[in-house]
């Protein structure tokens, strides 16, 4: 669980972050949505430590960031694993070795000992027989699903997920947010995810927070956000032509 109490964080006296309080639930795909410049991004960066924000605190699994050790943040950052927005994969390194990447920074193990979990790990997003293809070589959706068994290589305790949809059409995205929310439930992570997307909303939103202006404007699940009366919800929900036609055939019982 990752709870963030009264975060401030600004830049060049301009405050971007005006004060947000919100629990990361562990075991739960938690989202954050909201425009582009609301914040974000630099919640995220804050909660990986690496922006200070200028007050409030960031507590890990109740510990406070600001009364980490030196040697307790290191700790903390091998508890984190990262999926980027565009997969962000090594091009000149095979899928097996993209995903023995972190255990070889990290992890002090028998080559032969990280290999096995790397196969593990790649069984479990379901890519067994890939092991020595290219990234170049694989589809979109493979690519994201070796930036997962990547991320999570090292059971990490947290996950953090940059807009994981991105570029994939829609049938795959759903295939890779029901993957992250399936690592999520069985590894029992805390998994935050910056998302665009309403159909990861409507697909894993289990725990949202919506940004507007650097503040926290809603909080629920996917099954208050749409049913929300909200306007500044409604108006950032419903700003895709689709939704709002799904609003209006609700609306008439259709
Ligand atoms: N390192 C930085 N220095 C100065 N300003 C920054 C920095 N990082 C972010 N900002 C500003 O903070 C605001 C919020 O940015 P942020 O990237 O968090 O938005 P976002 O909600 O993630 O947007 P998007 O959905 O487009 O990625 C923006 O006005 C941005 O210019």
């Amino acid at each position: 669980m990752i709870k963030v109490e009264d975060l401030h964080k600004g830049f060049d006296g301009e405050e971007i972050l005006k004060g947000i309080d919100f629990t990361f639930e562990r075991s739960k795909t938690n989202l954050i949505i909201g425009q582009s410049g609301s914040g974000k991004s630099v919640l995220l960066k804050c909660m990986l430590g690496l922006f200070t924000p200028e007050k409030g605190v960031i507590k890990y699994d109740g510990k406070p960031y600001n009364q980490f050790t030196e040697d307790e943040r290191k700790d903390l950052s091998k508890q984190i694993g990262m999926v980027f927005q565009g997969g962000a994969l090594f091009d000149s390194m095979t899928v097996e070795e993209n995903v023995l990447f972190p255990l070889r920074m990290f992890t002090k193990k028998k080559k032969k000992e990280n290999l096995e979990r790397v196969r593990e790990v790649l069984e479990r997003v379901n890519l067994d027989g890939s092991e020595k293809k290219m990234p170049s070589e694989i589809s979109g959706g493979m690519q994201k699903r070796v930036s997962i068994a990547r991320a999570i290589v090292n059971r990490p305790k947290y996950l953090f997920c940059d807009e994981p949809n991105s570029g994939l059409d829609p049938k795959t995205a759903t295939v890779i947010d029901n993957l992250i929310q399936e690592i999520t439930h069985e590894y029992d992570i805390t998994t935050i995810i910056i998302t665009h997307d309403m159909n990861s909303v409507l697909e894993i939103g289990e725990n949202i927070a919506f940004l507007k202006d650097g503040v926290l404007a809603w909080k629920g699940d996917k099954s208050q956000i749409f049913k929300t009366d909200d306007e500044t919800v409604t108006d950032f929900v419903y700003s895709s032509n689709l939704f709002q036609k799904v609003r209006k055939a609700q609306q008439q019982g259709l």
